[in-house]
C-alpha cells in the first residue's frame, strides 16, 4: 500500500475527506474491455449504490476496491490517502470489508473457526498456533446481527441466510472503513434482509460507508442515499444523491429508453402434464417432509414459494429430477419416471434452471453457445459430428432476445458476468424444441431489471405453447407476477395454496406460518 497525498472533497461538504475516491479506472481482460473509465465517490457514513445493468463492470470495479484484482489504470484514495492493496487480506486490515454474493465461509469449519477467519489471516506466520477469537466476543459480532446460534455448530449446517449473516458479523469484527455489499440480500429472507439493514444502518451512524450493489430497487431506494450509476465500464451517473433523480431516470442511465411492460396475462391451462405423486425429500435432501402431491397442467406456471430453508428450492428441483428423493414418482403426460433420476426427466422434456449456476449449472471453459446448446446438441448432430451451423442458427435468437452482454458466443462462459451466466442457462432451456415440463430455480436472481422483463416473458411465452411451468423464487414479487397459483411450502411440505391475486402481506403471513382467523 502507498500513502502519499491527502485528496479532497469537492462537492457535498468542502473539506471533508471522502471515504473512498476511485477515478479514471480501466480494467481489460483481453480483447474484453471490463472497465473504460470508472469512478466511485463514498462520503462516509452513507450509503452508496453502485447500478449498472448486467455485465456494466460493477463486480470488476468492487474487486478492484477490495484489492483481489489489480486494475489497469486509475487512482484509488480510502480517507484521502492515495491507496492500491496488493490483495484482499490487505484490504481487510484496512478496514475495507468485502461480503460477497457467493459465500466465503468454510462449511466445515464451526461458526467460531470462521469468525476467526480474519484474525487467522492476519496473524499467520507470527503464531505458531492460530488463535480463535474469545467466545464473547465471537457472540458480541453474532449479536450485533441478531443471529443466536450455536459456535460449535459446522456453518454447513446453517441456512443460507444464516450463513451470510455470520459472513456479515465476522466483517463487522474488524475495524469498518468501508462495507462492501455485493448483492448481499440474494439468499436472505425478508426479516433476515431487515435485520442486515438494520446492521448497516447502525454502522453507517459509527461514520462506516457502504457500497451497496443490488439489482432491487425497493432495496437501493430503503437503504441509499447516493448513487453511482455504470454503463458500459462508464460512470453515467457519478456520485448523485439518489433523492434527486427518479427511478425511470436511474432505468434510463443504466439502459437507455425502455419500456415497462405491465400486468401480464397468463394462457389458460390445459391438461395435466406434470403429476408429482407423494414426493418427500426425506434426509437425502437434509430435510424431514410430509409427501406432497402436485399436479401442473400444460400452460400453467406454478409458483413455489417458501422461507429461505424451507425446503421450496429443494421441492422444486425435486420436480425437475435434480434432487435425491425418500419417496415418491413423477408423471410427465403419463409416463411415470422414478423421482430423484435426471436423466429420465431429461428424457422425458422436463428441462431445469438451478439456483446456484456456478455449482450446477454451467460449464465454465466451454464457450457461450455451446453451454446454451448442451440441451440440445443431439438435434445439431449427424453422426456424432456436428451440423456447421445448426448449434448457432437454433441458439443465437435466444441469445440475442435474452441481450447476452457483451455478444460473444464463442467466448467461455467463465468469462461473463453472473447474470449473463444466468441467461446462458435458461437459454439451454427454453431452446428445447419438445419442452414439456421448465422448472427455474430463482429466475432473475443477479439479472438486470432489462433481462427480468425478457425472462418474465419469455416464460409466459413458454407456457403459451403448452410448457408446465415451476418456479420457485426468494423474490415474492416475481412469484405474485408469473404464477396462477401459489403453493407455500414450510419445513419442507406443502402448507397450503394461494390464487393469483394474492397480496404480499396475505403470502408472507402465510409463508411465515401465520394463517388469517
Ligand atoms: N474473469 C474474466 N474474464 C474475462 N472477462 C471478464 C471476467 N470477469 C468479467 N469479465 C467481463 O467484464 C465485463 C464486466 O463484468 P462484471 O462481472 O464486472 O459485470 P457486472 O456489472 O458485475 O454484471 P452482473 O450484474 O451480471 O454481475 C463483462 O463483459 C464480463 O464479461
Amino acid at each position: 500500500m502507498t500513502r502519499t497525498a491527502i485528496t479532497r472533497q469537492t462537492r457535498g461538504d468542502p473539506g471533508k475527506i471522502w471515504t473512498l475516491e476511485v477515478s479514471g479506472i480501466a480494467k481489460n481482460y483481453g480483447a474484453t474491455c471490463a472497465l473504460r473509465n470508472a469512478s466511485l465517490r463514498l462520503r462516509p457514513g452513507k450509503v452508496h449504490a453502485l447500478l449498472g445493468e448486467n455485465g456494466a463492470g460493477k463486480s470488476t470495479l468492487v474487486k478492484i476496491v477490495v484489492g483481489a484484482i489489480q486494475p489497469d489504470r486509475g487512482r484509488i484514495a480510502l480517507n484521502g490517502v492515495p491507496t492500491r492493496f496488493a490483495g484482499v487480506r490487505q484490504a481487510i486490515a484496512a478496514g475495507v470489508i468485502p461480503i460477497y454474493q457467493h459465500l466465503s465461509l468454510f462449511p466445515h469449519l464451526s461458526v467460531l473457526e470462521n469468525l476467526s477467519a480474519f484474525a487467522i489471516a492476519g496473524a499467520a506466520g507470527l503464531r505458531a498456533r492460530p488463535a480463535l477469537v474469545p467466545r464473547a466476543t465471537a457472540r458480541a459480532w453474532l449479536d450485533a446481527v441478531g443471529l443466536d446460534c450455536d459456535l460449535d455448530l459446522p456453518v454447513e449446517r446453517l441456512s443460507v441466510g444464516e450463513r451470510q449473516l455470520v459472513e456479515i458479523a465476522r466483517g463487522l469484527g474488524q475495524r469498518c472503513t468501508l462495507l462492501v455489499l455485493d448483492e448481499p440480500t440474494a439468499a436472505l429472507t425478508h426479516d433476515e434482509t431487515d435485520r442486515l439493514f438494520g446492521v448497516v444502518r447502525r454502522l453507517c451512524a459509527e461514520g462506516t460507508a457502504v457500497l451497496f450493489i443490488s439489482h432491487k430497487f425497493d432495496e437501493i431506494e430503503a437503504l441509499a442515499d447516493d448513487v453511482t450509476v455504470l454503463r458500459d465500464g462508464v460512470a453515467v451517473i457519478d456520485a448523485e444523491p439518489l433523492a434527486s433523480l427518479s427511478r425511470a431516470e436511474l432505468v434510463r442511465a443504466m439502459l437507455g429508453d425502455m419500456v415497462e411492460s405491465g400486468e401480464r396475462a397468463l394462457p389458460q391451462p390445459g391438461a395435466p402434464m406434470l403429476i408429482a405423486t407423494g414426493l418427500m425429500l426425506g434426509p437425502a435432501a437434509g430435510i424431514a417432509t410430509r409427501p406432497a402431491d402436485i399436479t401442473v397442467r400444460a400452460g400453467e406456471i406454478v409458483g413455489l414459494a417458501g422461507l429461505v430453508g424451507s425446503g421450496a428450492l429443494e421441492l422444486a428441483a425435486a420436480l425437475a429430477g435434480a434432487r435425491p428423493v425418500a419417496a415418491g414418482t413423477l408423471a410427465v403426460r403419463g409416463e411415470t419416471l422414478p423421482a430423484g433420476d435426471r436423466a429420465r426427466a431429461v428424457a422425458a422434456g422436463v428441462g431445469y434452471v438451478p439456483a446456484d449456476r456456478h455449482a450446477e449449472g454451467l460449464f465454465g471453459p466451454l464457450a457461450a453457445l455451446q453451454n446454451a446448446s448442451s440441451s440440445t446438441v443431439a438435434l445439431f448432430s449427424r453422426g456424432g459430428l456436428l451440423r456447421p451451423g445448426g448449434e448457432a442458427a437454433a441458439l443465437m435468437p435466444w441469445l440475442r432476445r435474452l441481450n447476452l452482454h457483451p455478444f460473444q458466443p464463442e467466448r467461455p462462459a467463465a468469462g461473463f458476468s453472473g447474470g449473463n451466466q444466468q441467461k446462458l442457462l435458461l437459454s439451454r432451456n427454453l431452446a428445447v424444441p419438445d419442452l414439456r415440463v421448465l422448472v427455474v430455480l430463482e429466475p432473475t436472481r443477479g439479472v438486470d431489471i432489462a433481462a427480468r422483463e425478457t425472462i418474465h416473458d419469455a416464460l409466459v411465452e413458454a407456457a403459451g405453447r403448452g410448457v408446465a411451468v415451476v418456479i420457485a423464487s426468494s423474490d415474492l414479487d416475481e412469484v405474485m407476477a408469473l404464477s396462477h397459483r401459489i403453493l407455500v411450502v414450510r419445513h419442507g411440505s406443502l402448507d397450503g395454496e394461494l390464487p393469483r391475486g394474492t397480496g404480499r402481506a396475505a403470502l408472507m403471513d402465510r409463508l411465515a406460518g401465520r394463517r388469517a382467523a
